[in-house]
């Protein structure tokens, strides 16, 4: 008997994926990526219980970002919870949206967790984008522990669908949407996206 349907689309591209040109918009390289919205689990810099990661944009369709597990993160006793780590993974790659000049969501996240992430480690994170086909971006990240060359603790590979700003407006609770609607610094960045879908 068959079940519901899984997604099966891979996260690695097609062969007629393209890398296009950096987004004009897209923060220079070496340039710190600002919170795409405070109250953001990810990346929101008042976000008591959140990850707060920093992200700074890299020479080409890539990002790295720096993420402390603090005790807040533990799943086993001093260990980071694996399901923090793919946040943490999940918004870095995010991140790099902004250099494609596109919104997008998170269709499929693949993850390998390969060693144990202590707490108060810093998880050195870099992602990239491996391909654009239509809609759909095609990234991988990695993170490593001990310094940014050190050992990978865990990667991923992702699909993320490019979306209308409707998405947000539309699926997001009213009041909410209206708060940001009402700020005219979240506005601006989000309009950076529009002038180039
Ligand atoms: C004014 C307001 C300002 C706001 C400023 C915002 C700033 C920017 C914030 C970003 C925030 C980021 C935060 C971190 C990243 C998240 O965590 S995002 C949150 C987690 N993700 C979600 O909530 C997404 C939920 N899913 C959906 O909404 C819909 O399923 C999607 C992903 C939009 C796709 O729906 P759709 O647009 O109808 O697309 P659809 O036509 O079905 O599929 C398009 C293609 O993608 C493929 N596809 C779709 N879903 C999948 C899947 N799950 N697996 C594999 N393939 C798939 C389809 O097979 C299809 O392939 P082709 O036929 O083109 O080859």
């Amino acid at each position: 008997m068959n079940g519901p349907s899984i997604p099966t689309t891979p996260t690695t591209p097609p062969a007629d994926a393209v890398l296009p040109e950096r987004s004009p918009l897209a923060p220079a390289p070496g340039t710190l990526i600002g919170s795409h919205y405070d109250e953001c689990f990810g990346c929101g810099p008042h976000h008591p219980q959140g990850l707060q990661l920093t992200a700074v944009a890299g020479e080409h369709l890539d990002v790295t970002a720096r993420f402390t597990v603090k005790p807040a993160h533990q799943g086993g006793p001093g260990l980071a919870h694996g399901g923090v780590l793919v946040s943490a993974l999940d918004e870095t790659l995010g991140t790099l949206n902004w250099l494609l000049g596109a919104p997008a969501v998170t269709g499929r996240l693949e993850t390998d967790f390969v060693r144990p992430v202590p707490v108060d480690s810093v998880l050195h994170i870099h992602a990239r984008v491996t391909g654009v086909h239509g809609r759909k971006v095609y990234s991988a990240a990695e993170g490593r522990i001990g310094g940014p060359d050190g050992p990978v603790a865990i990667r991923a590979q992702a699909l993320f669908i490019q979306v209308k700003l409707e998405h947000f407006t539309t699926h997001g609770r009213p009041e909410d949407v209206r708060k940001i609607l009402d700020d005219p610094d979240q506005i601006k960045r989000a309009r950076a996206f529009e002038v180039n879908p």
